[in-house]
């Protein structure tokens, strides 16, 4: 059975609001699509991708890239975006769950994950710059609580050990590089060629122009 690739996305005017320091609501909505088209690319080369998010421009978009799109009366948190988005799939489905601020990641970062998820194993990514967590994949009949949310990675890995299934964990790469804070946007800057990166690059002219 294919490994679903669930990607959750809330956008709206309060998108990313840590980087309302340097970011307009407008700039800051333009990443979040850019950042979800960046993470399609990747994904949907890999996989069947379902994108689940509340913002009707955010479903338009994924569906245009060919991703199954659920649709959320309102956002209720990563958590529920996630049960939602693996209820959507059949119930011996393995899925690899995917928050969708991670515009780095590759096509080869997600086969990693599916072949480990293949394997029979839980794969968790942790955030690199908090002790969040980037991506979970759950191998067909697996559940795991989700804990999306502060110290998600301890606890998300205290649940893997305590279900007792072999565990991958992916320490390094993109799966655990999140856009959440300003710092991480020169990060994403430096990364290179992405749609994320331009559409920075437009954002931030004018302060770079007056510097
Ligand atoms: N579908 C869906 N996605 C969500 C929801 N809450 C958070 N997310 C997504 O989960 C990922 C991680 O959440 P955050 O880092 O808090 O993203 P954010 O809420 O845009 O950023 P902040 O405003 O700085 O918290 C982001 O891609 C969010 O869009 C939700 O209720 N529904
Ligand atoms: O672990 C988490 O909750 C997700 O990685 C989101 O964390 P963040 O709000 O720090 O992006």
């Amino acid at each position: 059975m294919s490994v679903a690739l669930v990607i959750a996305v809330r956008g709206g005017p309060l998108a990313k609001s840590r980087c309302a320091g340097v970011l307009s609501r407008r700039d800051r909505q333009a990443l979040v699509a850019a950042m979800l088209e960046d993470m399609l690319e990747a994904a949907t080369a890999v996989g069947a991708v379902t994108v689940i998010t509340p913002t009707l421009e955010l479903a338009d978009l994924a569906a245009h890239h060919g991703a199954r799109t659920l649709l959320e009366h309102q956002p209720f948190g990563l958590n529920a975006a996630f049960a939602a988005g693996r209820r959507a799939q059949a119930s011996d489905t393995p899925v690899l769950l995917l928050p969708g601020d991670l515009p780095l990641i590759g096509s080869e970062d997600l086969e990693q994950a599916v072949q480990a998820i293949h394997g029979g194993a839980v794969v968790l990514a942790p955030s690199r710059a908090d002790d969040g967590t980037g991506a979970i994949g759950l191998p067909a009949g697996v559940e795991l609580p989700l804990m999306f949310g502060p110290d998600s990675f301890r606890r998300h890995l205290a649940a893997a050990r305590a279900a007792d299934r072999p565990l991958h964990i992916i320490e390094s790469g993109p799966l655990g590089l999140d856009i959440d804070r300003p710092e991480d946007l020169e990060r994403l800057l430096q990364a290179g060629a992405t749609r994320s990166a331009a559409v920075l690059r437009r954002a931030l002219v004018p302060l770079e122009a007056t510097a």
